[in-house]
């Protein structure tokens, strides 16, 4: 078991105003699995990713990465975590404009102080083929390249989970499927564990798990997806 969500909620706001946007989430991402996270616009699933990776508070419940439990981290604490033991890969790259593609993979571990695998580091940007793109600037990288250099930068730190916001929403579709086979095979291949909010059946069809919210609940839970079940079973929701 790498991270457990239990009876976790999250409410934005007070009184009148008051939105539940997760209520009594339990749900475990095993370790070496590819879980995406499905549901309808407001259902919960960024608030559910940002709970789940330290980047925002929660009402109640809990949230246990391995042995630690996130919630009563302090800032300092939560800091580190974010450095070295959660990677994130985001629709809009985030990468550093002024930074080579080799800079923005290592800015992580620069930031925690520590230097990286050099085995390790050639597996990785192997993987991503991109051996010949190390001193680009971002600028000079097209889309599908630099959603390769952020899932570098997510993997090189060996997170326990990496957590992608839908990693494909800026990407036409054959480079996204590039960059999902990528992310499957680093769960196959190197495994690791990831995390994937997405709105697109076919992204999530690459998971090896579907957890599908409704309201800030979970409705569904569907191993070794297809693209069609994902879809009939959203369209139930009314999406
Ligand atoms: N900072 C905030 N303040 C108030 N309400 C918020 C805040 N963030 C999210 N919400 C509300 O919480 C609910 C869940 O939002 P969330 O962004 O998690 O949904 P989502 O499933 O990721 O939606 P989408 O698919 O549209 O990105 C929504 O009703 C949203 O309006």
């Amino acid at each position: 078991m790498t991270l457990s969500v239990t009876e976790l909620t999250k409410v934005y706001g007070e009184g009148d105003t008051a939105v539940r946007a997760l209520d009594g989430v339990t749900v475990t991402f095993a370790e070496g699995r590819f879980t995406a996270i499905m549901g309808p616009s407001g259902s919960g699933k960024s608030t559910l990713m940002h709970c789940a990776a330290g980047l925002d508070t929660v009402t109640s419940g809990s949230v246990r990465l391995h042995d630690q439990e996130l919630t009563r981290l302090g800032d300092a604490a939560l800091t580190r975590l974010r450095r070295t033991r959660v990677g994130f890969v985001f629709q809009s790259f985030n990468l550093l404009p002024t930074l080579t593609a080799k800079q923005n993979i290592l800015l992580p571990l620069e930031l925690a102080g520590t230097k990286p695998d050099p085995e390790w580091m050639t597996t990785v940007i192997d993987t991503l083929g991109l051996g010949d793109r190390l001193g680009h600037l971002p600028s000079q990288l097209s889309g599908g390249q630099q959603q390769r250099v952020a899932c570098a930068r997510a993997l090189l730190p060996r997170p326990a989970v990496i957590f992608a916001d839908e990693p494909t929403g800026n990407l036409d579709s054959k480079t996204g499927h590039e960059v999902l086979d990528f992310l499957r095979r680093s769960v196959r291949e190197l495994g690791q564990t990831i995390v994937m909010v997405t709105h697109d059946p076919n992204a999530a069809s690459y998971a090896d798990r579907v957890v599908l919210l409704a309201d800030g609940r979970i409705v569904d839970d569907i191993e070794d997806p297809t693209a069609d079940a994902v879809l009939g079973r959203l369209r139930t929701l009314g999406v």
